[in-house]
């Protein structure tokens, strides 16, 4: 056969398989035949390739064979868009339930009567958490943007028929977020919305804005998160349960592990409570009202991992030697809790990412995998490998750009302090709304890092003529390989971390940048030398 007929044949062939994925492609636009259509199409492309009959260095051969991986390409992008798209529609048909059900509840306080807080008493609730200008105007602004623990934690009325399991703890106790807000100096508070009066599109001055959590009722349940093999956390925590049964008549959760070693040391701790398996650890946030880590900041990591979903408050007592997210110090834990309890205290939202692997085996599997939640960062590298990883990234459906080098991090702002930092990521205050796009070694002289916004879906992707695997890794924990054809889908969770303050958010995090970081720390200049 010449040259040319071994073209035409190849030609032929190609031709038959763009038709037959196009036509599916367009037969049933949502249908899963299309993604297995297209997958195959796509993977038979790529198989064509190697075989495609080069055999001198001819121009036109070449070029037939880009060609090829231009179609590969292109039907991947069909079925990588329908695998984001079912995402997508799964979050929103989610978000519409949880619109539902909260006006559903809203509804049931109205008719039962349950709500404690009617517009009055929110008000004046609002007036008492506003802690620096008590003197504002709070009509339409704390009063109707305080959020109720009813709605955020999907929990029951307060009333006889709720459903938690009253058998073991309490009922949980209710709270409400509200706005700290501080109005501008005449008093007039602003909120920060965009307005368009008379055509015109004004961002209105922003208003300081800091949560504040205040209890409706005292919280009775504590769970404690410490860190392993530590002698002084160990005999903290049972100082801390002891205190809080003995004075707050808390009831008190620990691991697993921890139970053990409480109750070896002494019988006194026969009332704490622990769980016994992972559907016991998924009912956790309906009975803990408040969650106290001891130890660093993998300990908090480790505490966020423990949530799925809705987290409680947590109280993070510094135990480590870093402690960036752990601002109670565990010498004045009496005091600290005590205010805790009693509230009202400033929290910081951290936004989590909520991080799907979608197979390439198994595309249309997307809505059967359980997220996976991190707090910090999800971190695609190259593993064990020496190669280069190469990985394809998209933001919502728009092409970014091909990552080049040791790997990449997507990391929340409350991360951005720690792997994002190390590898040249700007340091960004936790309650900022962003997701930060890191390269780590990126072998260009141009790739800066990135801060998205906090709606965007991001789908790194490792592409079929990638040389090697790459490994994802979640909190710098639970490495999953990815391989060629794999996609690892990321998004803002709707579950944040509140976590208590010392201070308030700001405070907090300047603190820690200057204590733990010793940020642009340098000997001040000497005041005698060449003057202006
Ligand atoms: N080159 C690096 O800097 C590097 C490499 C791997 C992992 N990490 C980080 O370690 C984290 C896991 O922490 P770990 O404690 O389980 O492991 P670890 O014990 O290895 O601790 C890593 C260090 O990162 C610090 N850290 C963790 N989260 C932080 C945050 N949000 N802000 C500032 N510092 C933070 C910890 O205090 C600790 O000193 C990962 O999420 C990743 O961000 C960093
Ligand atoms: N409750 C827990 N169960 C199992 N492992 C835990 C738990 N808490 C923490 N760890 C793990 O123990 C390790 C060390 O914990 P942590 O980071 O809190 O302490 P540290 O290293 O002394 O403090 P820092 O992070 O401030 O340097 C982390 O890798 C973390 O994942």
């Amino acid at each position: 056969m010449s040259a040319d007929d071994e073209l035409a044949a190849a030609a032929e062939v190609c031709d038959e398989r763009i038709n037959l994925s196009v036509a599916t492609s367009h037969q049933t636009e949502n249908g899963p035949t299309t993604t297995f259509s297209a997958v195959e199409s796509e993977k038979a492309a790529y198989a064509f390739i190697p075989q495609t009959p080069i055999r001198s260095t001819d121009a036109h051969l070449f070029e037939f064979s880009e060609a090829m991986r231009t179609v590969a390409k292109t039907l991947r992008r069909v079925v990588e868009g329908k695998a984001a798209a079912q995402a997508e529609a799964a979050e929103w048909k989610r978000k519409y339930e949880l619109e539902m059900e909260a006006k559903e509840n809203k509804h049931h306080d109205v008719i039962k009567g349950c709500s404690n807080y009617g517009k009055d008493n929110l008000e004046h609730l609002a007036s008492q958490l506003t802690m620096e200008t008590p003197s504002v105007n709070q009509t339409g602004c704390c009063g109707n943007h305080g959020i109720c623990s009813h709605q955020i934690l999907q929990d029951e009325c307060p009333g006889p028929n709720r459903k938690v399991d009253e058998s073991i703890v309490g009922r949980k106790a209710p709270f409400r977020l509200s706005w700290g807000c501080d109005g501008d100096k005449n008093g007039q508070y602003k909120h920060d919305f965009v307005s368009f009066e008379k055509g015109d599109i004004k961002t209105a001055e922003r208003s300081k804005k800091q949560i504040l959590l205040k209890w409706e009722s005292p919280p009775q349940t504590v769970l404690f998160v410490t860190k392993p093999n530590s002698n002084s956390v160990h005999a903290l925590c049972a100082k801390m349960v002891r205190w809080l049964k003995e004075h707050n008549n808390m009831n008190v959760f620990v691991e697993p592990r921890v139970s053990k070693e409480l109750l070896a040391e002494d019988s006194y701790f026969n009332f704490i409570q622990t769980w016994d398996n992972d559907q016991e650890i998924k009912a956790l946030h309906t009975k803990i009202d408040l969650v106290v880590t001891l130890g660093g900041d993998g300990t908090v990591l480790w505490a966020a991992s423990l949530f799925k979903g809705p987290v409680p408050p947590v109280v993070a007592f510094s135990l480590g030697s870093l402690g960036f997210m752990t601002p109670f110090p565990s010498e004045q834990y009496r005091e600290c809790l005590s205010n805790v309890l009693k509230g009202p205290f400033s929290i910081t939202l951290r936004s989590r990412l909520q991080c799907h692997v979608i197979r390439d085996a198994a595309k249309d599997e997307v809505e059967t995998e359980e997220p996976i939640l991190v707090l910090n960062e999800v971190t695609i590298d190259r593993g064990m490998s020496s190669y280069l990883t190469y990985l394809e990234c998209y933001c919502d459906s728009s092409f970014v750009t091909c990552v080049q080098g040791d790997g990449l991090i997507i990391s929340t702002t409350s991360g951005s302090t720690a792997y994002s930092l190390a590898a040249g990521g700007s340091m960004v205050h936790p309650q900022v709304p962003g997701i930060l796009f890191t390269p780590i070694c990126p072998h260009s002289l141009s790739f800066r890092p990135l801060i998205l916004p906090e709606y965007v879906t991001l789908r790194v992707q490792v592409p079929f003529n990638s040389r090697g695997q790459a490994w994802a890794s979640f909190d710098g924990k639970g490495r999953i390989q990815l391989g060629p054809g794999d996609a690892l889908i990321c998004s803002i969770s709707p579950w944040p971390l509140p976590t208590a303050c010392l201070a308030d958010s700001t405070t907090d995090f300047l603190r820690s940048i200057h204590d733990g970081l010793h940020w642009n720390l340098r000997k001040s200049q000497s005041f005698d030398g060449p003057s202006a």
